[in-house]
């Protein structure tokens, strides 16, 4: 409560309290204001991270959307630099020349402008002179003249889809109204917090102030919505421009989100375009279109990642509590919910794993005060402790990972061939495994040969995360736990890829900027060790049969080397004994004479000698290798990953088999 009226000032007079309660004095403060003055916990750290948070949680939206449709996703990013004119006379601002130059933080005195330019062109001369012997230059030519501090950088982001679209009328909310969202429900989806697109909204407001447009259609609809808002943060409400309805002449049905921030290319772009990458990596059934738009035409930047697969993986499916999973708020919320009459019927409906045969045990247990045909509304607070106390001891069979859609093994393979061009890969999907009541799935990669070093590629409900990485469980387990050695992979000289890929209902994200998952839940620990070692036991069989196929080529190759020393040996040596035998100095045996005389015919030389002693090595290598192409099955041939594309797109009537390296799609 604000004011000076609160009960605590008007009971005690002294100005010291009056002082202490004028301290203490109770305020509320909307969400809105919250994220506002608390912008990084969602990402919004700095003008750069911000750009990186806004691209990512646009294309986030865009893909959720697309997905929930079944739809392969089409994704456009484009970001456009905005120089300072442009940006003012958007905003309707003049532009004004400075006059006290002394006023600005970059303001340079005339001796410091004239030692800067010394330093310059000292610098350009050592260049000439580099370049002139050959010698390479640190740093291209480049004055150092920094942007002044306060000096903003701006930029137009949009984000267009092929999505679901959203209803005209809940445009407003789902971006003027910070935590509210379609995803809150028990569902595998990339949002979750209802915060994502608001943050971004807020950004633009507290850098630029101009509001957001958003343009969206669903399928079949004959308008398209066109919305400018902005959030009034104090209240937490939209603030609505222009919510109007525009013929949709093309069919479209999709989102464009565009916003204007400010940001910093510069520093992100790197961050930028890793994260678009691994985006397409892990969802290579869509595809995605970046575009960065300078103010210097030299500095743009076109990617088309192209899709790479037809095959999308199922959708997830809202799934229901598990009972070991909520609390006591919740229970009371699924109460005051429930379209159940009896307790009997509420149990059985609004939970996972517990059937009617259950649901009467389970209230049995309970006491006399409950009965299975109760009215569940007329449950008491006091009532529903003892259910939550029951929940929480009860033994009740895991939830099935059936509702959750992992990345599977055929995408995550193509992602990383895709990524790092391996010698060699391997994956697996493990089994749905459960943490505090939530079903989970791992899924690993891990590839040798290709891109350098050991690379750690994270993926939660398949967003890529790329920050606070040295934190994160799949990043610790690979470089801590697991004992790469001991599947013959050596961790400082080999090149790793290790890919790991979480999905669940609820991905424990530490802080709300979906950037880690902590190393502190055992039991996602223990599947991201167990998906990891799974991969290295497929790779060092590889391994094993590559390293006998290497000092098997490597025997030939030394027993070759030494075939003309060990000939000339041979061949003095026969030469002394013809000698010996010609002169009558020794008594040979009858084979040998016979050897030795076609030593002095020249029958047997230097040169045929060599000969058989190849020929002897080559058959020795051919029988080896028969020996071990039998021993490990069919030779392996050199493959290459490629995509065909569907000649009819219009089938709509079809069986896909899936293999965890082929699918095949059998058209009926
Ligand atoms: N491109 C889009 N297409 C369809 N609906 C969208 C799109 N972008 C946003 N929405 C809708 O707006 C809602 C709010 O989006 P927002 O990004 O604020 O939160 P979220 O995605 O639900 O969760 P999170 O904050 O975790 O990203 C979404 O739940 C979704 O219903």
């Amino acid at each position: 409560m604000a004011g000076g009226d609160s009960p605590a000032e008007t009971k005690k007079g002294s100005s010291k309290t009056s002082k202490n309660s004028k301290e203490s004095t109770l305020k509320q403060k909307s969400p809105a204001e919250f994220f506002a003055e608390n912008k990084n916990i969602a990402g919004f750290d700095n003008p750069g991270k911000s750009l990186y948070t806004t691209v990512r949680e646009l294309v986030e939206n865009a893909l959720d959307s697309s997905e929930s449709i079944s739809e392969l996703p089409e994704v456009e990013v484009t970001i456009e630099e905005i120089g300072k004119s442009k940006f003012n006379s958007m905003i309707g601002l003049i532009d004004r020349e400075r006059v006290d130059t002394k006023l600005y933080d970059d303001y340079e005195t005339d001796k410091a402008r004239e030692k800067r330019l010394v330093k310059e062109a000292r610098a350009s001369e050592i260049q000439a002179k580099n370049l002139a012997s050959g010698k390479k230059n640190k740093e291209p030519g480049v004055s150092k003249v920094l942007k002044a501090r306060g000096e903003a950088s701006y930029y137009k982001v949009t984000c267009k889809d092929n999505g679901k679209g959203m209803p005209h009328d809940d445009i407003p909310n789902m971006f003027g109204r910070v935590l509210s969202g379609t995803k809150y429900g028990l569902k595998q989806t990339r949002g979750k917090f209802g915060l994502g697109a608001k943050m971004a909204l807020i950004w633009s407001k507290m850098s630029t102030g101009l509001p957001i447009e958003i343009s969206s259609s669903m399928k079949s609809q004959n308008y398209v919505t066109f919305c400018r808002l902005d959030i009034d943060i104090h209240r937490n409400i939209p603030h609505i421009h222009l919510h109007e309805k525009k013929a949709n002449k093309e069919k479209w049905h999709g989102a464009e989100i565009q916003v204007v921030i400010e940001g910093n290319w510069t520093t992100y772009r790197s961050k930028i375009l890793h994260y678009m990458r691994q985006m397409a990596v892990i969802t290579p059934y869509a595809q995605f279109l970046f575009r960065f738009i300078s103010e210097t035409p030299e500095k743009n930047v076109t990617v088309k990642f192209t899709r790479r697969t037809d095959v999308m993986p199922p959708i997830p499916i809202e799934t229901k509590h598990h009972p070991s999973s909520v609390d006591l708020l919740l229970i009371k919320r699924l109460v005051t919910d429930t379209s159940k009459k009896t307790l009997l019927q509420f149990l059985q409906n609004e939970f996972v794993n517990i059937n009617k045969n259950l649901a009467a045990r389970l209230i049995g247990e309970m006491g006399p005060d409950f009965s299975p045909g109760m009215a569940v509304k007329s449950v008491t607070s006091q009532q529903m402790v003892r259910i939550h106390q029951l929940f929480r001891q009860a033994k009740f069979d895991d939830p099935s990972g059936d509702c959750l859609s992992p990345a599977g093994e055929y995408n995550l393979r193509l992602g990383i061939i895709k990524e790092l061009h391996p010698d060699m890969v391997a994956t697996h999907s493990g089994s749905a495994q459960v943490f505090e009541g939530h079903p989970f799935i791992v899924e690993a990669g891990v590839s040798v040969g290709g891109r350098d070093g050991i690379n750690i590629f994270r993926f939660a409900n398949r967003i890529p995360l790329l920050f606070e990485q040295g934190g994160d469980v799949v990043t610790r387990t690979a470089l801590k736990r697991i004992n790469w050695n001991s599947y013959k992979i050596n961790q400082t000289q080999d090149k790793i890829g290790v890919f790991v890929s979480i999905v669940s209902t609820k991905i424990p994200f530490k802080g709300t900027g979906k950037e880690y998952i902590g190393d502190d839940i055992s039991e996602i620990a223990t599947a991201v060790k167990s998906a990891i070692q799974q991969c290295c036991i497929q790779l060092k069989s590889k391994i094993v049969k590559r390293l006998q196929a290497r000092e098997q080529q490597e025997r030939k190759r030394s027993l070759s080397r030494y075939i003309p020393d060990a000939t000339g040996a041979v061949y003095e040596v026969l030469k002394q004994m013809t000698e010996e035998h010609t002169k009558k100095r020794k008594r040979y045996k009858e084979e040998e004479t016979a050897m030795l005389e076609k030593v002095s015919k020249l029958i047997i030389t230097k040169e045929t000698l060599k000969e058989k002693l190849a020929e002897h090595v080559e058959q020795v290598d051919y029988e080896m290798a028969l020996e071990y192409a039998t021993q490990s099955g069919v030779s392996e041939e050199p493959r290459e990953n490629i995509h065909l594309q569907q000649l009819n797109p219009n089938h709509s009537n079809f069986i896909d088999l899936h293999s965890p390296t082929f699918v095949f799609r059998l058209i009926l």
